[in-house]
């Protein structure tokens, strides 16, 4: 299928509080209520929500029940919500087929992420989940901000180097959705991006620049550079400005959305494509010296010992039976079920998985 028919993934990220389970909701009644309606195929990968404004197709919380993982594992919140992640991205397989099996009939899939953006941003299950999307979809990122928390010049910055690192690590295209506009509009912050002299002189008004004999504060001077940074960074993604709560926005949010899409085609993929081949010939090159290797050892073992040829067959009987058990556990696609499906406790040891001792 040529990336043209398949559907963008919107990754929903954000700080905790910045309205991501509310956006995701809204997007999914504005898709709704398109013409001609799209409606997206939704996953909430946040297992320790209690209530969702809207109906996910795939959810975490009927594959893993984060109270039991904590319990069992011992964990405090966070590390609850982090080992629920790291069991449910063991079988993000059976998500990706799920959602392979719909591409053709959806225009967007959804990714609602857990509260603490750190989990996902920052943990091997969310670079597994985001890099096996991507290499099967057109796929951006929605760094959603809370709007009305960033007028403070260092909390915007703050706010805006956490969406550089992540830009960075994933090299996606990238989407800064300031929401809440309802409260605050966003115009100061697209002000702030497009003259950095004047977010200087907003962050000189927020604090004192020099010290007590007149020299610039360290503060002063390491905001100064960073904003400079900042300059180069805003030059490599979209913002747009939305209202989770009333709507407003979203029809320049899909906007924003169908240029990453470009984006994705004309600089993601050939990347993808280069980095594989590059993987691939390295892997290649491993094989052919551990084959060299390998010939070489047999070559010494048989002029060092005559039977040795003898010796060396194939016996089936000895081969140890290694196949997959891993059917048992499923995840569970909701779209023509009106009801949650059948609870699985992954934290429940399987009868044929060995317990491994605690270390004293
Ligand atoms: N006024 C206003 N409030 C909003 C908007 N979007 C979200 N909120 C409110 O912001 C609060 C947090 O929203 P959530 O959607 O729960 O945010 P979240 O990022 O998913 O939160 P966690 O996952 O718990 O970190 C809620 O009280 C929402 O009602 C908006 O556009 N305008």
């Amino acid at each position: 299928m040529s990336s043209a028919k398949k559907p963008v993934c919107v990754i929903a990220i954000g700080m905790a509080g910045s309205g991501k389970s509310t956006f995701v909701q809204r997007l999914n009644a504005h898709l709704h209520s398109s013409s001609p309606p799209a409606p997206p195929y939704i996953l909430n990968l946040d297992p320790a929500v209690t209530n969702l404004a809207y109906e996910p197709n795939i959810d975490i919380r009927d594959t893993v029940d984060y109270h039991e993982v904590m319990k069992q594992y011992n964990l405090g919140p966070n590390g609850g919500i982090l080992t629920a992640l790291n069991l449910f991205t063991t079988k993000f397989d059976q998500v990706l087929d799920l959602v392979e099996k719909r591409a053709e009939n959806i225009d967007y899939v959804v990714i609602d992420t857990p509260g603490q953006i750190e989990i996902f941003t920052w943990s091997a299950s969310g670079a597994i989940i985001t890099d096996a999307v991507a290499s099967s979809l057109p796929t951006v990122i929605a760094y959603i901000v809370d709007t009305p928390r960033a007028v403070a010049p260092a909390t915007f910055m703050s706010n805006m180097l956490y969406a550089c690192s992540i830009l960075y690590k994933t090299k996606l295209p990238f989407i800064v959705v300031f929401n809440k506009t309802d409260v605050q509009p966003h115009a100061f912050a697209l002000e702030w991006m497009r003259d950095f002299e004047v977010f200087q002189e907003a962050l000189a008004s927020h604090q004192s620049t020099t010290d007590d004999d007149g020299a610039p504060t360290y503060m002063n001077s390491l905001m100064n550079s960073m904003s400079l940074v900042l300059d180069e960074f805003y030059k490599h993604l979209k913002s747009v400005g939305v209202s989770s709560m009333t709507g407003d926005g979203f029809s320049d949010f899909l906007q924003a959305v169908e240029a990453s899409r470009e984006e994705y085609e004309r600089e993601y993929l050939p990347e993808l494509a280069r980095v594989r081949a590059q993987r691939e010939a390295t892997l290649q090159k491993q094989k052919e010296d551990s084959t060299a290797r390998m010939l070489a050892d047999l070559a010494v073992d048989r002029t060092s010992d005559p039977n040795f040829a003898a010796q060396d067959r194939w016996n089936p009987e000895e081969e140890e039976d290694e196949e997959d058990d891993g059917g048992e556990l499923n995840i569970i696609d909701r779209s023509e079920d009106p009801w949650p499906g059948q609870y699985i406790d992954l934290t429940q040891p399987r009868p044929s998985e060995p317990t491994w001792p605690r270390p004293a």
